[in-house]
């Protein structure tokens, strides 16, 4: 059977894949304290408020910035939302290479973002969510292992 990894709070297994993990990324030529940070200022249009959220203490608190509905969100964020997600979580993966391996080191695993509070990016907390975050991670892998065996 197909081993499953289930991962969510930061302090627990895995947790370094989830976006609120403390791993800079450098994307749009800035550096954003984690992927959660860029995920959450790409839905907005305003550089003034991608720059609020860039400038978050935490990410949580990027979260909470970008799910300000005060905020006009830009009118494409459904159709582009996924691309954006992947985006950030391929440039925490390949600039932070102990991640890399700690990805690669999973296998064939499922990887499961396991939290009720999430149905689109994670499982729900009964396996009914899509689980985008955890399909993105496993595509990621996909790639490294494909790139790796070079
Ligand atoms: N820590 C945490 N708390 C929640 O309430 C969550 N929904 C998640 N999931 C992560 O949230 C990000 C997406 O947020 P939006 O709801 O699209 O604004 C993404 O990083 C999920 O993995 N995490």
């Amino acid at each position: 059977m197909t081993p499953v990894i289930r991962f969510y709070s930061i302090q627990d297994a895995y947790g370094e894949f989830s976006n609120f993990a403390p791993y800079p990324i450098l994307l749009d030529k800035k550096r954003w304290p984690t992927s959660e940070h860029y995920f959450q200022a790409q839905k907005f249009l305003d550089a003034n408020v991608q720059e609020r959220i860039r400038s978050a203490s935490t990410p949580l608190l990027a979260a909470r910035l970008g799910r300000d509905r005060k905020q006009r969100l830009r009118a494409d964020w459904e159709s582009v939302k996924v691309s954006v997600m992947r985006r950030a979580v391929e440039a925490k993966f390949r600039q932070h290479d102990d991640l890399a391996v700690l990805l690669l080191s999973t296998a064939d695993a499922r990887i499961v973002e396991h939290t009720d509070a999430d149905a689109f990016w994670g499982d729900a907390g009964d396996g009914s969510g899509r689980n985008m975050l955890g399909r993105i991670l496993m595509d990621i892998r996909t790639i490294l292992q494909t790139e790796r065996r070079k």
